[in-house]
């Protein structure tokens, strides 16, 4: 068999989806399920970009040990000395340095000739190689490059240090048999190539980056990039979930194999669609809702038969329980406190207080309580931060009738604990909320983006809202949960408000230690 090394993306190329914007105790959070899901490597964000992602970098790499943590650099020595304040603690110092090698990005963007590239990557190659024990070079744009070009640079920067190759698809325009056929040249054509992974990194714009990181491990690859739920910079990058799962479903065909715990799949796709409000489609392929559904005659005619006759995947194998249902009205703290650490949560005393007091309020509206419904309680207490005093639902009211014009009466606490409470109005429920809510705030908020979901299915199933707001011209997402779809929507509301005054709190609290 041959080892394939998983290098996970979701916190720096996910985190470029439009509209995504994880705080730190989000990304530290995904970090640690990455870990648990047995991501070789995970790239944490792109230290240079911002104070808030090198503090996340410098966080994740401070605490995870059982995955390398890289980050993100341009091919400068300034982006190359950040990276290391913020990578210096790792267990493995390691770093991603890319820089452009097709003539469209090396004439347009970089503005520079074919061997100032050369020169560019090889002295911070070698400049990042003082520093890091693992240096990753990516050729941004490498299936539109010059193959003979390609294999010049490759040689000189594997010759300088680099440890790891990547031949990105940057702007997912290849097939997999021309990214295939590119892994196979570079193999042949690169006398020191036996050196170093090689590794691919492919986006989704022509649907097909799955189908190329798989052409790419059959032509020479020996590392695969990708985020969970493929969700990335424009169409997204491949879906690591999914060529994990080909690889073990296929493996009558493929001889390769990953690290992967694959059972942890689902819990780690849940996490990451919940803290970046980017849903999975009912339709994705591996973790989307249907993706075990049966739902005409003859596909469950023949599942009840034999499951085998229309079902290759097992939800098992992926996570997915059939029977979650958990605990109830009558289950006491030690229960409780069992199924929390069972899901994998490893909460303070005072959090846990906080979790099963939010659980009892849920049992008293709802008969049962899945581990979906927990894992949403608990997600949110989880990233809350403490210590950031916050607005605060205290009571709301909505009128509502066909003939009358929708009023919303809200009360709230302030960060600074004072009640305030006013009415509003609005073309529908949810506006009227909105609106009362922006009223009480004071400040200039515009809705984006707003959706609503059931977690799991019934009369009684939880609302999850998810929203986007522009708070003083600043993006930011929010959700919020609860029985009500109402109230769910205007927790979503006060938590997009709420992450924005965490992340002012932050910016305030690094400028006064500069
Ligand atoms: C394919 C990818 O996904 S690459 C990663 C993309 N991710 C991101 O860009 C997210 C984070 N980016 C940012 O926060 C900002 O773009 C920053 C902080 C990195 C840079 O911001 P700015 O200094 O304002 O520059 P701006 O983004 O406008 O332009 C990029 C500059 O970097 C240069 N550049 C681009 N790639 C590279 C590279 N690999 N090595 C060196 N320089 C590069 C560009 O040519 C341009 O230089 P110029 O100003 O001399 O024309
Ligand atoms: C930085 C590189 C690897 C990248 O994200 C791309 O080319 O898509």
């Amino acid at each position: 068999m041959v080892q394939i090394k998983v290098f996970d993306t979701t916190l720096r190329d996910g985190e470029q989806s439009p509209g995504v914007n994880l705080n730190q105790l989000e990304k530290l959070e995904i970090a640690k399920q990455l870990e648990r899901f047995g991501v070789d490597i995970m790239e944490a964000g792109f230290p240079a970009s911002s104070k808030g992602d090198f503090e996340a970098v410098r966080t994740i790499a401070r605490t995870i040990k059982n995955t390398s943590v890289t980050g993100l650099a341009r091919a400068t020595k300034s982006d190359i000395d950040i990276a290391w304040e913020a990578l210096k603690d790792a267990a493995e110092p390691r770093l991603h340095i890319f820089l452009a090698t097709s003539p469209i990005h090396m004439t347009y963007k970089l503005k520079k000739t074919p061997e100032e590239v050369i020169q560019t990557a090889v002295s911070m190659v070698s400049y990042a190689k003082q520093k890091f024990t693992h240096v990753e070079w990516s050729a941004e744009d490498a299936s539109r490059s010059d193959l003979d070009f390609l294999c010049t640079i490759i040689e000189k920067v594997i010759d300088a240090g680099a440890t790891v190759i990547n031949l990105p698809d940057t702007v997912g325009y290849t097939t997999p048999d021309d990214y295939g056929q590119m892994f196979r040249y570079v193999r042949k054509n690169v006398p020191n190539i036996d050196r170093v992974s090689l590794s691919a990194h492919c986006h989704d714009d022509l649907g097909m980056a799955v189908s190329n990181t798989i052409a790419a491990i059959e032509n020479g690859a020996t590392q695969i990039e990708g985020t969970i739920n493929g969700i990335g910079e424009r169409a997204g990058n491949a879906a690591i979930e999914e060529v994990a799962v080909a690889l073990k479903i296929r493996n009558d065909k493929y001889d390769y194999q990953t690290n992967l715990v694959l059972k942890e799949i689902k819990r780690t796709s849940d996490l990451v669609s919940k803290f970046t409000g980017m849903m999975v489609p009912p339709n994705k392929a591996v973790v989307g809702r249907n993706a075990f559904a049966h739902e005409s005659g003859i596909h469950q005619d023949g599942v009840l038969k034999e499951a085998s006759t229309y079902e290759i995947i097992t939800p098992e194998m992926v996570g997915i329980k059939s029977n979650n249902l958990v605990l109830g009205k009558h289950s006491g703290r030690h229960a409780f406190k069992d199924k929390v650490q069972q899901l994998g949560y490893d909460l303070s005393e005072m959090k846990l207080k906080e979790a099963f007091e939010a659980f009892k309020l849920l049992t008293d509206r709802k008969k049962e309580v899945t581990d979906d419904d927990l894992f949403t309680i608990l997600i949110d207490l989880q990233t809350d931060s403490v210590d950031v005093p916050k607005y605060a639902l205290k009571a709301f009211q909505v009128q509502y009738g066909s003939s009358n014009i929708p009023t919303a009466t809200v009360a709230l606490t302030t960060p600074e604990g004072i009640r305030v409470e006013t009415a509003g109005t609005g073309q529908g429920s949810v506006e009227a909320i909105y609106n009362t809510l922006e009223a009480l705030i004071q400040e200039e908020i515009h809705l984006t983006d707003y959706h609503i979901s059931s977690i799991g299915g019934g009369r009684d199933a939880l609302a999850e809202a998810h929203v986007k707001l522009n708070v003083n011209g600043n993006p930011v997402s929010g959700r919020g949960a609860a029985q009500d779809v109402l109230e769910a929507s205007a927790n979503a509301f006060l938590n997009a408000v709420n992450r924005m005054l965490i992340q002012e709190s932050r910016v305030k609290r690094e400028t006064a230690h500069i």
